[in-house]
């Protein structure tokens, strides 16, 4: 079993892969691991969803909507992060804009006149300050390695930051089991009260809803794909007459189920 995420080694997506398999390869886009798993290239791929101070991981959320692959676990895992560089004189910091984000406060205070820079990961930007003396990166503090300082450690603006993950799989393994069922709705209408019509479903038979983010469709302004999250599995009869209700209001557009699962929680 071979499973695929984001890289170079040392992301916390890398991390909170080694919860689902041994046999890890990298791809440097979110983007890129949802389109191989699409194509049955891996077993598995995992990438990051949500996080609790900086929210949707849009690239994913997009990746999911454009490409057909089944959510078969969630892992749910806390991000403390470090600044690593070769020493205290550097002047621009380089890591994902997540991270960057999630660190905004610290910088502002303690490095108010850094250039930031977003590259395509966390452990990118370590690579990039093991090569540049006037780089630091912010990552995960096991990648300081032997030549890389940890100028500070949980330096995140909340101690209790966490980042949901989903971990895929082609689409013949889509799951009815699980305490969860993620849903990507596009109704392709817009109307007064359709939001509300499209929940509907879901509170008249008393299922909780865990999470509904709405992304532009693309197609044009005020156009919308919903990413609904439901604490229901697929498996329940509930559920499948409130889809089956949605699949109604949605018929000019398209009802993703992406799959039931339930959740990890990785804690290292
Ligand atoms: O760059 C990494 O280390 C990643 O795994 C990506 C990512 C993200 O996109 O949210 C994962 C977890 C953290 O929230 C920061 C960055």
């Amino acid at each position: 079993m071979t499973a695929v995420t984001l890289g170079p080694e040392g992301t916390y997506s890398h991390r909170a892969t080694q919860a689902v398999d041994e046999d890890i390869v990298f791809r440097q886009s979110v983007t890129d691991i949802v389109a191989a798993v699409a194509q049955t290239e891996f077993d598995y791929g995992v990438i990051p969803i949500e996080n609790s101070i900086e929210g949707s991981v849009t690239e994913s959320l997009d990746a999911l909507a454009e490409y057909d692959v089944a959510v078969v676990s969630e892992i749910v895992t806390p991000i403390r992060h470090a600044l690593l560089a070769q020493g205290p004189n550097f002047e621009t910091i380089a890591s994902h804009s997540q991270a960057l984000a999630q660190c905004r406060s610290y910088l502002e205070s303690s490095y108010p006149d850094a250039q930031l820079e977003a590259v395509a990961s966390t452990a990118r930007g370590v690579e990039y300050a093991r090569n540049d003396p006037t780089v630091a990166g912010i990552a995960h503090p096991d990648n300081a390695g032997d030549d890389l300082e940890i100028l500070a450690q949980d330096i995140q603006d909340q101690t209790s930051n966490a980042t949901r993950f989903f971990v895929l799989a082609p689409v013949t393994n889509r799951s009815q089991a699980g305490g969860k069922t993620s849903l990507v709705v596009y109704p392709n209408a817009n109307y007064p009260g359709l939001l509300l019509e499209l929940l509907e479903p879901f509170a008249d038979r008393d299922i909780n809803l865990t999470r509904v983010e709405s992304r532009p469709s693309g197609e044009r302004l005020g156009d919308y794909v919903f990413h609904i999250d439901v604490a229901a599995g697929l498996y329940e009869d509930r559920t499948q007459q409130a889809i089956g209700e949605l699949e109604e209001l949605a018929e000019r557009g398209w009802v993703r189920r992406l799959g039931s699962y339930d959740i990890q929680h990785v804690i290292e």
